[in-house]
């Protein structure tokens, strides 16, 4: 069963409830890591709380938000057994599912648009693993 959970700053909050509202319109069961407002926060804390979900099998995809994306994803990484790809495009997207299995993907508010957005997802959800000759370099990376 498929479960997406989104997590974000106070720069990625409007994209983070948008895309929640979505993924919800579309019958997907999300989880919202917060944070629930716009007010100042730190992306580790809340990139952590999303890599953890992946880790423990709460959540099957994970969507990270913040101003350019670069915070949150590094923080999501920290925690072993993620794989967050940081996109910009529905082709990088695809590639982070095709040739890196990614469970996670990485958006920036201040640098794509709500539409770019939505085809990053889309990729992100609809998009299998390839395996065959990335299986082995996914694995190395541990
Ligand atoms: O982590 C980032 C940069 O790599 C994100 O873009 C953050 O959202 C950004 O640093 C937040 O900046 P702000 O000036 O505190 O809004």
């Amino acid at each position: 069963m498929t479960v997406i959970a989104l997590a974000s700053d106070h720069a990625g909050f409007a994209l983070k409830a948008a895309l929640a509202d979505d993924l919800r319109a579309a019958g997907h069961s999300v989880i919202d890591l917060g944070p629930d407002s716009e007010a100042s926060v730190d992306y580790p804390d809340y990139g952590r709380a999303l890599g953890e979900a992946l880790a423990q099998g709460r959540a099957t995809h994970g969507i990270a938000v913040c101003g350019s994306g670069i915070g949150i994803s590094i923080a999501v990484n920290r925690v072993a057994g993620v794989r967050c790809a940081l996109v910009t495009s529905g082709l990088m997207a695809r590639l982070a599912r095709q040739h890196n299995d990614a469970n996670c993907i990485a958006l920036g508010s201040r640098i794509i648009g709500t539409e770019t957005a939505r085809d990053c997802v889309h990729e992100f959800l609809n998009t299998p693993f390839e395996g065959g000759r990335h299986a082995g370099r996914v694995a190395k990376l541990g």
